[in-house]
């Protein structure tokens, strides 16, 4: 029997990592499960895999959680303290499906302890990419990449010698506005962009996949775990999902991973990682499919890739500012404060005055100076969005 934990169970990847462990009762125990506001979701699992402990990420949950868990002697925690504490359980295998930067400590407690982490949150590597990989180094657990491109980058590198890497592709379905003519992008709408053309996922990376700033954190997230050079990584838009990424190599050759668009392949892969086991997945009917397409991005469509490159080029801890920004650019969108392709300019504000008068960007990589540089990223955002510089007109 393996322990697992889920960080994140009520989020999307949390669901479909809930639905394999549910599907294999005789072996894995559930040693936590945390989740934020939806505690009716988070006890009903609870319950369901008879987790030991349930942690909602919110103090003020906490009456509601122990009441929806009263008589079940599950162990039910809430707030930050507690996630940290559910992250450090002795589990063997951690789920991080927490979104957005949250997701970074915790996910580092589970890896210091030693759990084998599997990587759905792509903030961390963004954030904190060389503490995460030597963390990982210095206990000896395992990272297993979740996101789908990275698993397939994972699995069609496996066995092959860096050196002959020439090349690694990552594939972009374009997002909910890859047909919009691009001026109207300026007036798109949080709810239109809270749809997407293959996958179904929580809202925000819902909406970066249309902004392309998903792919922009996803190519720092490959950079990051395969040691990259940032020139040799490229994107392409695939509006199938189904081939996720591609490898080529100086011989010319190049090896492509394909799957159906559903999140159960890449975490099975992890769960199960190094063994391949049979999972509920569809097998593509290639004939059927009958074609595969593939166009570059458009960078005036996707401002977001210029901007991961520019943090590539520049480094130390411009990832976690500029994914900082983003989180506050994504939520002033949703809120209708600011509009869709101004996104990318608060990001670029951000970075501009980052680069220019805080000293902090190169900052040894360790988690305060991490976080400050999350902090000082965010008020600086706020206060771009607030000075009405990038308003809704
Ligand atoms: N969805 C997908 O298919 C893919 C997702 N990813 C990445 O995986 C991560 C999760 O994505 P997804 O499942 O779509 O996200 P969801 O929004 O669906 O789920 C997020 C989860 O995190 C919890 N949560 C939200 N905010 C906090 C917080 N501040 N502290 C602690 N817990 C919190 C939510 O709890 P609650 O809902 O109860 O409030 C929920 O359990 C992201 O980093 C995303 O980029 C990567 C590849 C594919
Ligand atoms: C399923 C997954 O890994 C997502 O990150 C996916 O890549 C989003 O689709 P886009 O290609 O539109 O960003
Ligand atoms: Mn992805």
């Amino acid at each position: 029997m393996r322990g697992i934990t889920i960080l994140g169970a009520t989020g999307s990847i949390g669901q479909n990592t809930v639905d394999l462990i549910a599907r294999r009762p005789d072996d894995f125990t559930v040693e936590a499960l945390t989740g934020g506001h939806n505690i009716d979701l988070l006890a009903k699992d609870a319950r369901r895999l008879g987790a030991k402990l349930a942690v909602t990420a919110h103090d003020n949950r906490y009456a509601d959680l122990k009441a929806a868990l009263s008589g079940t002697g599950i162990e039910v925690a809430a707030g930050q303290g507690a996630l940290m504490e559910a992250a450090q359980r002795p589990a063997d295998w951690v789920m991080s499906a927490i979104v957005g930067a949250a997701g970074l400590a915790p996910g580092l407690a589970a890896l210091e302890r030693g759990a084998a982490l599997a990587l759905a949150n792509k903030e961390t590597l963004v954030c904190a990419g060389p503490l995460v990989l030597e963390t990982a180094a210095r206990s000896g657990a395992d990272l297993i990449p979740v996101d789908s491109e990275h698993s397939a980058l994972y699995q069609a590198l496996l066995g092959e010698d860096m050196a002959s890497v020439e090349r690694v592709i990552i594939t972009a379905s374009g997002g909910a506005f890859r047909d919009w003519p691009l001026e109207q992008l300026a007036a798109a709408t949080p709810e239109q962009a809270s749809t997407h053309p293959n996958w179904a996922m929580g809202q925000r990376i819902t909406v970066d996949s249309a902004s392309m700033f998903n792919k922009a954190l996803e190519l720092i997230e490959a950079k990051e775990f395969f040691h990259l050079d940032p020139e040799i990584i490229e994107v392409v838009v695939h509006r199938e999902s189904l081939v996720h990424a591609l490898v080529g190599h100086i011989d010319g050759g190049i090896l492509a991973h394909l799957g159906p668009a559903d999140m159960r392949h890449a975490i099975g892969y992890a769960l199960n990682w190094p063994a391949r086991v049979d999972l509920p997945v569809e097998r593509l009917n290639l004939a059927k499919i009958g074609q595969l397409t593939f166009e570059a991005p458009d960078p005036a469509r996707y401002p977001a890739l210029a901007i991961a490159q520019r943090v590539m080029r520049r480094g130390g801890l411009s990832g976690a500012a500029m994914n900082a920004a983003k989180e506050v650019a994504l939520d002033a969108f949703l809120d209708s404060r600011i509009g869709f392709m101004q996104m990318a300019e608060v990001v670029t504000r951000v970075l501009d005055r980052i680069e220019t008068d805080s000293g902090l960007i190169d900052a040894a990589f360790d988690l305060d100076n991490v976080l400050s540089m999350d902090q000082i990223a965010r008020a600086y955002a706020w206060e771009n969005v607030n000075s009405g510089v990038a308003a809704v007109t």
